[in-house]
């Protein structure tokens, strides 16, 4: 599937925090993640609910992408949660800790329909072993369902991992997520830093999870938005060779040939469609 929109950074923030609510309608982030779960405190989860539901209603946040992460389905929240928010139409519901399809379909079946958007999208975590592990089960679950947010506190909290720089402890989960993730279709958006203060930290984890293939990032303080931005847009370099491989290849066409050549490489049709992904994305970003 072709990526539609940029989702190069999503920012979250706990829904219960009005000043960071506020905050956001002028940060460039792609898309926005009002958090009722583990942000926020279990005494603050009714103004978390109402302030995210009247944030998502508000018109107040530009074409941004509005996605609210509910509370697990193991809770007494999370009903109640979706009760307040579908109506006004967010863009997407993240349901945090899913560990098998049955979490998307219980999810499917509380929402009232007719009150919900047509097309509103279902976004999970997947962020336990059973989740990494049961990941192929979960990308088939539902056709709402369109994209996963990888979450590695809460994974290297239960694999008693360590947080490292070059996160080889976490590695075989992330490259099981992206493996199922492309061969069912669905974007990827990679875990938060949770350093926010550490800048170069967190620009070396934006341009690992790009090369490893994620979409974005998911973000937790305006500070990172503008280097997950660049990091995950195409590059001026990389846009330049994907529109002469697109070029050159057409220019083979014309003259009946399947192969083309460019710069010394052989180009073939396979290697076009991260060309055209690239063009495209430039395009989705500049509007
Ligand atoms: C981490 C923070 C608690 C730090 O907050 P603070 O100390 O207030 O930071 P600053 O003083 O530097 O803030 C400067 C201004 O920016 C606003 N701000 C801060 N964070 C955000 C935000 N996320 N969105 C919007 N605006 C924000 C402050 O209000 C200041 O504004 P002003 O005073 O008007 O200038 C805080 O950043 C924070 O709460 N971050 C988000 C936490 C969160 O949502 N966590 C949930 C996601 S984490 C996750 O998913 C883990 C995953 O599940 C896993 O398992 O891996
Ligand atoms: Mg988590």
């Amino acid at each position: 599937m072709t990526l539609a929109r940029p989702r190069r950074s999503m920012l979250f923030m706990p829904a219960s925090n009005a000043r960071a609510l506020e905050k956001a309608k002028g940060l460039p982030a792609d898309g926005l993640i009002f958090d009722l779960e583990d942000a926020v405190a279990p005494e603050a989860k009714d103004e978390a609910r109402t302030q995210a539901a009247a944030a998502v209603a508000s018109g107040d946040y530009g074409g941004r992408d509005l996605v609210v992460r509910i509370n697990g389905l193991d809770t007494d929240w999370w009903r109640d949660d979706l009760k307040a928010v579908v109506p006004n139409h967010p863009f997407a519901v993240l349901i945090p800790k899913v560990e098998g399809p049955e979490a998307i379909h219980k999810v499917e079946e509380e929402i009232t329909w007719h009150s919900a958007h047509p097309d509103m999208e279902i976004w999970v975590m997947i962020e336990t072993p059973k989740g990494f592990l049961n990941a192929g089960a979960i990308a088939a679950a539902s056709d709402r369902l369109t994209t996963w947010v990888v979450g590695t506190n809460d994974l290297a909290k239960d694999l008693r991992a360590k947080h490292t720089k070059d996160r080889l402890p976490v590695i075989t989960a992330l490259g099981l997520a992206l493996l199922h993730a492309r061969a069912n279709g669905l974007t990827i958006l990679d875990s938060v830093y949770s350093n926010f203060r550490d800048a170069e930290g967190f620009a070396f984890e934006c341009q690992q999870a790009k090369e490893l293939g994620f979409d974005g990032k998911t973000l937790i303080h305006p500070a990172q938005v503008d280097v997950a931005n660049s990091t995950f847009a195409p590059s001026e370099d990389e846009l330049t060779l994907a529109r002469r491989m697109l070029a050159a290849f057409d220019e083979a066409k014309a003259e009946g040939k399947g192969v083309a050549v460019l710069d010394g490489r052989m180009i073939e049709e396979l290697h076009l469609e991260e060309a055209r992904r690239m063009v495209t994305m430039a395009e989705a970003i500049a509007g």
